[in-house]
């Protein structure tokens, strides 16, 4: 099985929005085209033993008539029902095998895509929607490549293979037939666009489920503190009976479609046994004539089923593949080639940023306004400021999820521009804000960044963040499962996790916000000498606020609004800046609001 997933049909193509579902379809099943010709042809042997059939049984009638012997025909008849069942069932398990591997080879392009995403997309979309579209709109897939796809081919061909050997059989005969077939086919082409509507909307209600049912269970404390359970139930039900509803909707028009061919089969046979038996009583054609013409009517209902279930199946596949493709027109990152982690040869990393400017979207406020400060390579670096100011939004841009919208970044003296993403993030280790872990062990969680890393790093890891009698508590020690977003460990113990995973990553440019906030005094004493002992070797920038840990920077950036008020040391600052010696002597910057920066702004410092 190949493990790579290869790029999205149309991945990125802004045009494709126009694309018809059919193009898209086929692009999906083309990696498969030789499997799924395999099974259209093992159906349409399916088809033409079947069609033989009815030949066979008007040479037994015939023979029968003339008092010749019908064995020959009888174990003819045998052979071909036998050959209809086997080849039928082979032509059905290798479509079925085939239309299971679009569906891997959407959820896997589809799950690549998404790992690519750009933060921007992530912050416009739902996670549960996204889940719903690689889960549920792809298993859509596998009826359309078997039942639309082949179905169409096989059904079709069979369908004017029929046709043909009923005006060889009786011309007058397949004229009656084909008038009634056509006025079911228009009455179908009336129905078929309501199933399509139906279908997307279907779709659209279980993205909608699933990006409410991920609200809630994501956070189910909340939800539960908070006394909403029923009011997030209702959300979830109304999304779910909605798309119950679409379904039940569109299982009302495919059932009268279905009907509407059935019932075309019934009128054509009962118009056939009237013509038909008026002509045999003329004498224009034999009773052999009529029988056989009879097993093809019957014979025309297999083909005409599949030709009508492949029109509804496409309806329903194309509903899928346009959020399949909506998805793959997020705008995502471009694929590179994974970067090593630095060596520990590798220098640490400067970093300067230069009347940089940025908003979240085109619609939000700009949250950074001419941002300036540097950095030289090694030390502590501390951001200080009141809430909103714009701090963790300089290491979302450090890390390029975002771009700025003017100014410029260097890291190491080079633009951030310049740098090969992977490249870039392989030389960063990130503690985010709330120390996010991931579901499974401890242990996955400490290798996340660093999976080449060595038990014994490990273990000195774990002391260095005093992560060392959690471990010895935990039932299996380092391979403990820590539960859906590292649930079973208290905030302290996930930060602590958070800053291993980092350390464990030897970078050249370690970002810590507010890493420490959940730590009581003698962890975070601890951790506070392990990062100033980092600090020698590796550039350090910390968002923090506790005064403790900004006192210790080689330099601190007061930022308030989206700019840079000073940078300093702390006794600098002290005595320059009126907001941070108003932080400072609140002890614990946190409490401190933005009504304070309405004191005066000093120019800033280093
Ligand atoms: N993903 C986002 N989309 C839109 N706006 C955002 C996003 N992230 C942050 N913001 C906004 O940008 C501004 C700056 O946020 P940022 O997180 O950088 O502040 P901060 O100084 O780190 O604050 P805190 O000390 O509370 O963590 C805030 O007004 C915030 O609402």
């Amino acid at each position: 099985m190949p493990t790579a997933a290869p790029p999205p049909p149309q991945a990125t193509a802004d045009g494709d929005a126009g694309v018809p579902p059919w193009r898209l379809l086929l692009d999906y099943a083309r990696p498969h085209r030789w499997a799924l010709l395999a099974g259209a042809l093992l159906g349409l042997l399916t088809g033409a033993t079947g069609l033989a059939l009815p030949l066979v049984a008007k040479a037994l009638i015939e023979n029968l008539a003339d008092d010749k012997g019908i064995a020959g025909p009888l174990i003819l008849m045998s052979l071909l029902v036998l050959m209809n069942a086997v080849i039928g069932a082979l032509g059905g398990y290798l479509l079925r095998r085939t239309a299971e591997s679009v569906v891997l080879g959407a959820r896997r392009r589809l799950t690549s895509y998404l790992l690519r995403l750009r933060i921007t997309a992530m912050d416009r979309s739902e996670p549960g929607d996204l889940m719903a579209r690689v889960t549920s709109d792809t298993t859509l897939l596998r009826e359309v490549t078997t039942e639309a796809l082949v179905g169409i081919c096989t059904g079709g061909l069979t369908l004017v293979a029929t046709l043909a050997m009923m005006g060889w059989t009786d011309p007058v005969l397949m004229g009656v037939t084909l008038g009634v077939m056509v006025l079911a086919g228009s009455l179908l082409g009336v129905i078929v666009p309501r199933i399509s509507k139906a279908t997307k909307r279907a779709q659209e209600s279980v993205g909608l489920m699933g990006a409410a049912l991920e609200r809630v269970l994501g956070s189910l404390r909340t939800v539960k503190a908070s006394g909403a359970e029923l009011r997030e139930e209702r959300a979830v039900h109304a999304a779910a009976e909605d798309s119950w509803r679409q379904s039940v909707r569109a299982a009302k028009w495919e059932a009268i479609a279905g009907n509407t061919a059935g019932l075309a089969i019934q009128i054509a046979f009962l118009t056939v046994l009237g013509v038909g038996g008026a002509r045999v009583a003329t004498g224009s054609i034999g009773i052999g004539t009529l029988v056989a013409f009879l097993l093809y009517v019957f014979y025309l209902m297999g083909p005409i089923q599949q030709v009508v279930g492949a029109v509804m199946q496409y309806q329903t596949g194309s509903a899928a593949v346009r959020r399949i493709q909506e998805a793959h027109r997020l705008p995502a990152e471009p694929v590179g080639e994974p970067a090593p982690l630095p060596g520990p040869d590798q220098p640490p990393l400067s970093l300067a940023f230069d009347g940089v400017h940025f908003r979240y979207a085109d619609d939000l406020p700009p949250v950074h306004h001419g941002v300036t400060f540097q950095v030289p390579a090694r030390g502590m670096t501390a951001f200080v400021g009141p809430s909103g100011a714009g701090k963790t939004t300089v290491f979302s841009l450090i890390e390029r999820f975002y771009e700025p919208t003017a100014g410029r970044i260097e890291v190491d003296g080079r633009d951030l521009g310049d740098w090969d993403l992977a490249r870039l993030r392989a030389s960063i280790g990130y503690v985010e804000q709330d120390a996010p872990v991931l579901s499974g062990t401890l242990r996955d969680n400490l290798l996340l960044g660093n999976p080449t890393a060595g038990e014994d790093e490990v273990r000195q890891v774990v002391t260095t963040t005093r992560l060392g009698p959690l471990v010895e508590r935990l039932p299996d020690g380092l391979d403990t499962l820590v539960g859906h977003r590292g649930t079973k460990l208290s905030g302290g113990e996930r930060q602590r996790v958070a800053i291993a995973r980092a350390l464990l990553r030897r970078p050249r440019l370690l970002m810590l916000d507010e890493a420490t906030s959940q730590l009581d005094a003698v962890n975070e004493a601890a951790l506070r000498d392990t990062v100033a002992e980092v600090a020698r070797t590796t550039t350090v920038l910390v968002v923090a606020h506790r005064l403790s840990t900004v006192t210790l920077a080689d330099r601190i950036v007061v930022m308030d609004a989206g700019r840079v008020r000073a940078v300093g040391t702390h006794g600098e600052l002290v005595a320059q800046d009126a907001l941070y010696a108003e932080l400072a002597t609140t002890q614990f910057l946190a409490a401190a609001d933005s009504g304070v920066s309405g004191s005066s702004t000093p120019e800033p410092v280093g």
